[in-house]
């Protein structure tokens, strides 16, 4: 047993089986290496299983790592604001950069420079599995790096749950709530950064490759990249919103994390490009508008929902919120009881189920493959936000449970 700092915390995620069980299994689907194109079939023996030597290559963990340190780089340039984060256990307050936008800009500078100069990025697809892989192998010795670390941290740095005194699930929760060195801030870091800039580049090169294939890229490749560089732009637009996320404020930055952030997120939620270049899906301009329609009303709600949220956090008598009604709670904070918090207990959820179903539709539905990650962030967001609802009504007891009353759906209206 590893030695505890300070009290225990009730165990999150099935406590230390479910942390054990679930790192034993993390593992990056095979990403499409081979050139082979053509329909996409659900049911039918699968395609061969890559042998272990497709696995490792010494030119992608140089590409790996020259990466992460161009993305360190870039997060260290001065930035246009510093801002500070919640008030910690302490009484103190961090200070974080906001320049990730300035970051996705400058890379798509140096990229664009790349291309021009001859880089062959879509020579990228190929490389994917090597690349998961050592993005994998590094999040995993960064999450023992910062479990080494949490030892000698004071206890006032710990995560609320990240005291078990189980070694697996300390390792796979993470212990320490904010680990950083100097102003570099890990978590911060990792969570909007390598991981989510690199799912884009990811796309851009799935689509330059079905350029390089077919001539031009399809319509169904323009609508995946174009959405999921909303989404990512829109993050990192609104970086500031993440310090008041629960993975900064609540959660431990160990192997779940630090695994999601930086391989998780790019391998995975790239996956409907990387069918698409596989398996090419005919789109007429009326389906497609009905997709973007999809897209738009899902990203509506889910800015207008973060966006009255934070405003409401940094000053509840800004003109946009000071006229929804609220519930005043025992600690002083209130809760929104109107706008887009009336409607359901998290809207913003809501938003972003509606923006995952228009990013699989483009790719048909011949095969389940593009809904993974429409399925995968359900089962997510229902778990998020049963975690929240529990910190929640232990955070402001009867004043959660009377907004429970007056809103008594979870994420959506009429059905959950
Ligand atoms: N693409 C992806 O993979 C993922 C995306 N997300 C997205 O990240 C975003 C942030 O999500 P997440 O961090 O889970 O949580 P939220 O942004 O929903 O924050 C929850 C917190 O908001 C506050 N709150 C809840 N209800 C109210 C209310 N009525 N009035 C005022 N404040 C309220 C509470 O904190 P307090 O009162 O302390 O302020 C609560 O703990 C979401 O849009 C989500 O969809 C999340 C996970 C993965
Ligand atoms: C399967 C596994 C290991 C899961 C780990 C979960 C993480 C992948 C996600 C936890 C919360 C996330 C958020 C985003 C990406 C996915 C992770 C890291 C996010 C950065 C995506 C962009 C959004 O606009 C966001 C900034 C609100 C969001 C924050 C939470």
């Amino acid at each position: 047993m590893a030695p505890t700092q300070g009290p225990r915390a009730p165990l999150e995620f099935g406590g230390r089986r479910g942390s054990a069980t679930a790192a034993a299994r993390h593992h990056v689907p095979p990403a499409p290496g081979g050139p082979v194109r053509g329909p996409a079939r659900l049911l039918g023996p699968p395609a061969s299983l890559p042998g272990l030597e497709a696995l490792w290559s010494p030119r992608a963990l140089l590409l790996w790592l020259s990466w992460l340190g161009l993305q360190a780089a870039l997060y260290l340039l001065p930035a246009r604001k510093v801002a500070e984060g919640q008030e910690l256990k302490d009484k103190s307050r961090l200070r974080y950069p906001i320049n990730g936008f300035q970051a996705l800009v400058l890379t798509a500078l140096l990229v664009g420079l790349g291309m021009s100069a001859g880089l062959p990025l879509g020579a990228l697809p190929e490389m994917l599995l090597p690349l998961a892989f050592v993005a994998t192998l590094t999040a995993f010795i960064f999450s023992l790096f910062l479990y080494m670390k949490a030892q000698v941290a004071p206890v006032s740095a710990l995560a609320p749950g990240g005291n078990s005194g189980n070694p697996i699930y300390d390792f796979f929760l993470g212990r320490e709530l904010n680990p950083r060195i100097c102003f570099f801030d890990f978590k911060y870091f990792c969570e909007l950064r390598p991981g989510l800039i690199g799912w884009v580049l990811i796309n851009l090169a799935l689509l330059m490759k079905e350029a390089e294939l077919q001539g031009s890229p399809s319509l169904a490749m323009w609508l995946v990249n174009g959405f999921q560089l909303l989404y990512v732009g829109d993050a990192l637009w609104h970086e500031e919103a993440i310090l008041t996320t629960m993975d900064i404020t609540h959660d431990g930055f160990g192997f779940m994390l630090a695994f999601g952030d930086i391989a998780w997120v790019p391998f995975t939620y790239s996956l409907q490009a990387q069918f698409l270049l596989h398996h090419p899906q005919p789109l007429g301009l009326p389906m497609a508008s009905v997709i973007c329609l999809i897209n738009a009303i899902g990203y509506y709600i889910f800015r207008g929902a973060n966006s009255q949220k934070n405003t409401f956090r940094k000053n509840p008598s800004d003109p946009r919120v000071a006229g929804l009604e609220t519930i005043s709670t025992a600690t002083g904070r209130k809760l929104l009881v109107s706008g887009w918090w009336g409607m359901v207990r998290h809207p913003n959820y809501l938003g972003d189920l509606i923006m995952a179903l228009a990013w699989s539709l483009p790719c048909g539905v011949s095969h389940l493959l593009p809904y993974f990650y429409l399925l995968y962030f359900t089962a997510l967001l229902v778990h998020r936000e049963a975690r929240d609802e529990r910190q929640c009504l232990q955070k402001y007891g009867l004043a959660w449970q009377e907004y429970c009353r007056r809103v008594p759906y979870r994420i959506m209206p009429y059905i959950y």
